[in-house]
């Protein structure tokens, strides 16, 4: 049996970037997957879009649905400042094994807290098990199918407080309508989509940045 795909994403990590040094572990993990292998990272178009929302939020506790290899906790991380905190949630184990390898290599280990299992389950847990009051900023970038019902879940856990920003992947591409139409109509939310492409081609897509206002 051969590599699967994160596994040569993470060789050329390992082959093209250079260790501690994040922004060069995005860039080889752009250009692997524009020219050899596509994969589902967030990408560089609608990176620039989730960079400049983080910048502008500043969270001190960031929450993550959907790893994948860490190509997006990568770019969340390197923007916190010193203290911040980053968790992030990843149900495929092989996907897990690899994102932490791809952190570590950037160097984030510290900021970045990876929890493995179904989000559904380790959202009501977060606060037990990591002392997290709320959440000011949280990136949805899992399940098409999951980003409302956890949407709800956190705020019936009370893990949103007036002012969290969700930043949610893939509105367009995949799509997720359920989602769009409940931040966009509920009067709890202050919703705005970000036009951009599906990472790595012409196809658009976009992100939806919903700020909660309790
Ligand atoms: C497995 O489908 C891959 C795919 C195929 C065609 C179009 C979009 C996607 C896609 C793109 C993404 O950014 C994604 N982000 C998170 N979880 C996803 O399942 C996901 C899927
Ligand atoms: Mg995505």
């Amino acid at each position: 049996t051969g590599s699967s795909q994160p596994q040569r994403m993470l060789k050329a990590v390992q082959k093209n970037a250079t260790k501690g040094d994040p922004q060069s572990v995005i860039s080889a993990i752009d250009h692997y997957c524009r020219n050899k292998e596509w994969a589902m990272n967030v990408g560089d178009d609608k990176g620039l879009i989730l960079d400049s929302v983080l910048t502008e939020v500043n969270p001190s506790a960031a929450l993550e649905l959907g790893t994948y290899c860490g190509y997006s906790t990568v770019r969340i991380a390197r923007l916190l400042s010193p203290g911040s905190k980053l968790i992030t949630v990843e149900f495929n184990p092989a996907f897990a094994a690899v994102a932490r390898q791809i952190i570590a290599y950037a160097g984030l280990q510290d900021k970045v807290t990876l929890v493995e299992g179904p989000s559904g389950d380790l959202i009501p847990k977060l606060r037990e098990r990591f002392g997290v009051k709320s959440f000011d900023f949280v990136f949805l970038d899992h399940w098409k199918d999951r980003y409302l019902l956890d949407t709800k879940l956190l705020e019936d856990c009370g893990l949103l407080q007036k002012g969290t920003v969700l930043l949610a992947d893939n509105v367009i591409c995949p799509g997720t309508p359920e989602y769009l139409k409940y931040v966009r109509s509920s009067p709890r939310y202050e919703s705005r989509y970000y036009k951009s492409n599906l990472e790595y081609t012409k196809l658009e897509d976009g992100l939806e940045k919903s700020v909660f206002l309790g």
